[in-house]
């Protein structure tokens, strides 16, 4: 129904490749790449198919990690869809991941090993010297901080030793912030996808079980922003340093030639330009967001202030819908935030600031060669 080529304004983009009609689901995302649901909604928000019931809690657990679902069905359904066909590592990972986080809480609410206990979740093991002071001012910046890192790491942890003996990680308390946790689950099931990949190359196709959504090749290929994410919160860097160590310090044996700071960096960097938010359904103004997923086939639809495809949520799957007939050729563009209502100028600033691009749509072209005939005609 569409072809992923090139467009004149904005990398790559979804052209119409024969007439489609309105209400048509172009495209349907089965489920994530990888995703997270963030830590303050983590009972509330079922693991599977990410419903949000209002704040209550949701009624299953799964064993050891922390994963809440709405139902048996759900549980089993993400049982066998998400964790068996990565062969059990994702539970293994997050509750890797889960462990040594609450470890770490415990001992510092404690006081131990700490001056001061009120510093909860500030202590900090990233070598004060390693993290500029302000904002990376290039790739050269963030380059160099990576590389000190590197070379702190590489003598006392080959991939294969054991990287809880490296003098760096060994000091160290495996505190993250909230949003560290997330984004180290979310990185972590990354990389169960990369090494599935990998070890599935050297089996024959037909036995091959990593569904094409899971492939790691197919979420590489995305775009990354890591330069102009670092320029706007620049505190991230040291979040995803601290996301790094603490997963190299974490991850099962068999995945640590995985846990490489090219993988971290690829998979935050896309995370910024590719991730589509998990929000409360229905959609509205007041909708809490829940988390985030990555929808790697989902994330070629190029943003328009003017779409003309709709993207929604279905439980644990992301649709496309054409919102008007389409022809032939037509770029296939969807909305990526609720700015729509605003005028040209400050739609233009938040995409920006949320989504490091000058939009080069049609309404904003439009809209501006409008503002410009006025100014230059008053
Ligand atoms: C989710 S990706 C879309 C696919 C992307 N074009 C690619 O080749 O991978 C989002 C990125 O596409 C580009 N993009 C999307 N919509 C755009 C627009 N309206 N104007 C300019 N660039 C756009 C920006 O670089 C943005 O960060």
């Amino acid at each position: 129904m569409f072809t992923v080529r090139p467009t004149s304004y904005g990398g790559r983009g979804c052209f119409a490749t024969a007439p489609i009609a309105e209400g048509t689901v172009v495209h349907r995302a089965p489920a994530p790449f990888t995703s997270a649901v963030n830590r303050d909604f983590r009972k509330e928000v079922c693991a599977y198919c990410f419903h949000y019931d209002l704040g209550r809690t949701m009624k299953v657990r799964f064993p050891r990690a922390s994963l809440w679902f709405c139902s048996d069905d759900c549980r089993a359904n993400w049982v066998a869809h998400e964790d068996d066909v990565c062969r059990g590592l994702v539970s293994d990972v997050l509750e890797r991941i889960d462990n040594a986080v609450a470890k770490a809480r415990k001992t510092m609410q404690l006081g131990r090993g700490i001056a001061e206990p009120s510093a909860e979740y500030d202590v900090d093991y990233v070598p004060d010297d390693v993290i500029l002071d302000g904002s990376p001012e290039s790739a050269d910046e963030i380059e160099q901080v990576w590389q000190t890192i590197a070379q702190r790491i590489e003598p006392a942890a080959p991939a294969a030793s054991n990287p809880l003996k490296n003098p760096l990680l060994k000091v160290r308390l495996l505190a993250l912030e909230e949003i560290e946790w997330d984004s180290a689950r979310l990185v972590a099931v990354a990389l169960v996808r990369k090494y599935l990949e990998e070890e599935e190359e050297s089996t024959a196709a037909e036995s091959r079980k990593l569904p094409d959504h899971f492939l790691w090749s197919k979420f590489y290929s995305l775009e990354s922003h890591e330069v102009d994410l670092l320029a706007r919160v620049p505190a991230l860097l040291e979040s995803h340093v601290r996301v790094f160590l603490f997963l190299l310090a974490v991850m099962p044996p068999a995945l640590l030639p995985h846990v490489t700071i090219a993988n971290v960096r690829a998979v935050v960097s896309r995370e910024a330009a590719n991730a589509f938010g998990i929000w409360q359904l229905p959609l509205s103004s007041e909708s809490e967001f829940l988390g985030s997923a990555i929808f790697p086939s989902g994330s070629y639809f190029n943003h328009s202030c003017e779409p003309n495809v709709a993207k929604s949520r279905v439980g644990r799957s992301m649709h496309f819908t054409t919102t008007r007939d389409i022809a032939p050729d037509e770029e296939l563009c969807i909305s990526y935030g609720m700015m729509l209502d605003q005028p040209v100028d400050s739609r233009r600033e938040t995409l920006k600031e949320q989504w490091y691009f000058d939009c080069g749509c049609v309404r904003c072209a439009r809209e501006l060669a409008e503002a410009n005939s006025s100014n230059s005609s008053g």
